[in-house]
């Protein structure tokens, strides 16, 4: 899988990094202008193709909680939209806030979201090794989903109910045959992309996002449960809860975010 090999144990606490990387103008998140993004008709649809078969586990990284893929074959991809290349599922996991009032990393036309999925795939055209692509400028493709409250989401329950188990930083259990299609919207042809980076670190410049138009709805409740998780090691005296795990908002430094959809 991508990153349990490097458990980021060199990040500081302030996990969201420096507030911009020096020299860097493709950083994420950003707030994606509507008016001002700019339909693509070469745009194609999403083609995610996920094998349930290849979910190996969910763990607390201490900073949010990953459920992990094994990516060492085209079992889960995803390609088609912007993508030339095909893309390997690696991990998907999630940021979210105190309250249901903000979470998300992007915004929308500055409309905040209560959390927001992020599905990390790697190009396994170009590259051998996610840690490879991870550097690269075509290396990586997220695909961002926001998250409304409302109806319960029987496909995450599945997840939420495996959260107590992981509660503190580092701790990790067997998750298997989860497939993730089922936290996707129904539309997925309907999308904002645009270069950018991850929003932890190392913050690299390397990823193509793609953010659905769609949001999903969660239950107020099983919010509440990604809320119940921590921060801080079982060791630790002070227990500290797992919210507000997102980064600010980034520069657009004259990227162009391009739509789908007119
Ligand atoms: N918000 S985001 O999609 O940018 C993102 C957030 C967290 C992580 C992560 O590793 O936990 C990742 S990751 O899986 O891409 N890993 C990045 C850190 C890393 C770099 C190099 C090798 C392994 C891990 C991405
Ligand atoms: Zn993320």
């Amino acid at each position: 899988a991508c990153s349990s090999k490097f458990v980021l144990s060199h990040v500081h606490p302030m996990w969201q990094g420096p507030l911009a990387v020096p020299g860097g103008d493709r950083q994420s998140p950003i707030d994606i202008v509507v008016r001002k993004s700019v339909f693509d008709s070469q745009l194609r649809p999403l083609v995610t193709d996920y094998d349930p078969e290849t979910c190996q586990q969910i763990w607390n990284n201490g900073y949010s909680f990953l459920v992990e893929y094994d990516d060492t074959t085209d079992k889960s991809t995803l390609k088609g939209g912007p993508l030339q290349d095909k893309f390997r599922l690696c991990q998907f996991h999630f940021h979210w806030g105190e309250s249901n009032a903000w979470g998300s990393e992007h915004t929308v036309d500055k409309r905040l979201f209560p959390a927001e999925l992020h599905l990390v795939h790697w190009n396994s055209e170009k590259y051998s090794l996610f840690e490879e692509a991870v550097m690269e400028d075509n290396g990586l493709a997220v695909i961002g989903v926001f998250l409304k409250v409302g109806k319960r989401n029987e496909g995450l329950q599945k997840l939420v109910d495996a959260l107590p188990a992981i509660r503190h930083k580092d701790s990790v259990i067997e998750f298997t045959k989860f497939d993730p299609a089922c936290l996707l919207p129904v539309n997925t042809d309907d999308y904002w992309t645009y270069h950018g980076s991850l929003t932890t670190p190392p913050l690299t410049e390397s990823v193509t996002w793609i953010v659905m138009k769609q949001h999903i709805e969660v239950s107020h409740d099983q919010l509440a449960v990604f809320r119940s998780l921590l921060f801080t090691s079982a060791e630790e005296e002070v227990q500290k809860s797992m919210v507000n795990n997102f980064r600010v908002q980034q520069p657009l430094r004259g990227r162009t975010v391009r739509s789908s959809f007119t």
